[in-house]
């Protein structure tokens, strides 16, 4: 069955088709480690999950690479401003290469918690600094840098469909310029390297330039040809992407290449709060997974919540919306514990599901199918072999997941049986006491028909 994605490039579903068959390359921009990540970065990495998994669901070996950038985002997209990650240490008073490696580690336990598979390859920009000044080095060969007072710039006048991706209105950007440019040729342009100058930075490195450090792009374009080759498959990011940093990935890598790096270019659809237009890590405040956790909810049931809304759909979050999500999600998984082992997939069901996967991840309409096939009559075990065979796109964990069981203390249980004794007994002082000894052991006592049953106190 034909996998179709929308591809942002030419504004078109296409149908997919790899380089190499059976094998499918990908890159995804991956976070600026100066902060935790929020649940809207969380969303982009999640329709990157989905879709390894979806290529996966349809014979490909993926190779996945997922960047970490942990130099050279500047707070300015227009190339100025300071370094996210020197802000960030001056912010937590603790090194540059502290809270890179800090943010990091706590990025990549969100996307555990989230059931996201580890990409294939994780690769940071400050390991792979010789990369990218080889790349400068080429796009300086091809004629398409220029050098200001500080640093080298990509001269986008040089390409003919700069900004393509984007359909950006050069002309227009031009003609409405009212930003001071610097010694920028044209507001489009943009760093490839800066130089360190009189600041004093804690991350810079020696160049045939200067002692500085690289622009945002230049890393992504570096390193997705090191991984990957000089053309791949897909190419993926959340949509802000679309006019600045993958312009000028694709920028770069035509100077040198003649072509963009990649075939497909995916884009996810940010998420947002009612009353704001994007939540953003730089306003300092925003929801992270930890939030949604302490809050008592389970890190899945935003996976959940997430997978209810096509990738290329806004997504508003509400507390509201989550709690629904994680009631469904808790009726999914007792739905499918309760089924028998031991069956195989439905093949019609399977098809049909595999039909919504592959019309560009539709993933509201495969969940449909899941609750329809819990009402579908077929046999037990049929229904359970069909969902656990979706599950490996949707990454929900049902086969892992089990009720919980609460141990109930057996000095809690006795006080338990001597309360219900004595309200048997008419004793009610005596019971009324029990039960105080009870929630006294944390505990509470709730009388059911089938007899008084005893849980954790909260
Ligand atoms: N609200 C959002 N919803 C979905 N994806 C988002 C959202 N905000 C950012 N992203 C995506 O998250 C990924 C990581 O972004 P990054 O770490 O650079 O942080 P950022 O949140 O964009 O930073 P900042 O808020 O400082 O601009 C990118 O692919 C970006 O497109
Ligand atoms: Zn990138």
């Amino acid at each position: 069955m034909e996998l179709k994605l929308y591809d942002t490039y030419e504004r078109r579903p296409r149908p997919f088709a790899s380089l190499a068959p059976g094998h499918a390359g990908l890159y995804a921009c991956g976070p600026t480690v100066y902060d935790y990540a929020h649940i809207g970065n969380l969303r982009t990495y999640l329709f990157g999950d989905l879709l390894r998994r979806v290529l996966q669901l349809n014979g490909y070996a993926v190779r996945h690479v997922v960047n970490i950038t942990d130099v050279g985002h500047l707070t300015s997209d227009a190339d100025a401003g300071e370094d996210k990650m020197e802000k960030g240490s001056r912010r937590t008073g603790r090194s540059a290469w502290d809270i890179a490696a800090f943010y990091t580690a706590a990025f990549q336990r969100d996307l555990e918690r989230l059931r996201i598979l580890p990409p294939t390859i994780w690769a940071r920009a400050t390991d792979h600094i010789p990369e990218q000044i080889a790349f400068i080095a080429e796009i300086e060969r091809a004629g398409f840098s220029y050098r200001t007072a500080d640093g080298i710039y990509f001269d986008t006048a040089r390409l003919e469909r700069y900004g393509h991706l984007a359909r950006l209105d050069i002309a227009g950007l031009r003609a409405g310029h009212r930003v001071e440019l610097g010694d920028k040729r044209s507001p489009t342009d943009f760093a490839l390297w800066k130089f360190s100058g009189d600041e004093r930075r804690q991350m810079e490195w020696d160049s045939p330039w200067g002692r500085g450090f690289p622009g945002w792009h230049i890393e992504c374009s570096a390193m997705s040809t090191r991984y990957l080759g000089a053309l791949f498959d897909i190419h993926i990011g959340g949509e802000d992407h679309v006019p600045v940093h993958h312009s000028n990935e694709i920028a770069q890598h035509e100077a040198c290449h003649g072509h963009p790096p990649a075939r497909y270019w995916l884009h996810g659809s940010f998420l947002r709060l009612a009353d704001s237009e994007k939540m953003s890590k730089a306003d300092g405040s925003f929801i992270r997974l930890e939030t949604l956790i302490e809050r008592g909810f389970d890190p899945l049931a935003y996976r959940y919540l997430v997978l209810g809304a096509h990738y290329r759909s806004k997504l508003v979050f509400s507390w509201a919306a989550l709690e629904a999500a994680q009631t469904a999600l808790g009726r999914l998984r007792l739905g499918f514990y309760r089924l028998p082992a031991g069956g195989a997939p439905d093949p019609a069901y399977r098809e049909r599901m595999l039909a919504e996967l592959n019309d560009d991840l539709n993933t509201p309409r495969a969940l449909a199918l899941a609750w329809e096939l819990l009402k579908s009559g077929l046999p037990g075990a049929v229904q359970k072999a069909t969902l656990a065979w979706l599950d490996e796109a949707l990454g929900l964990g049902l086969e892992a997941w089990r009720p919980e069981t609460i141990a109930v203390p057996d000095a809690v249980l006795e006080l338990v049986e001597a309360r219900q004794r004595a309200r048997v007994e008419k004793r009610w002082a005596d019971a009324d006491a029990l039960r105080a000894a009870i929630e006294a052991e944390g505990f509470s006592v709730r009388d059911t028909a089938a007899g008084p049953v005893a849980a954790p106190a909260g």
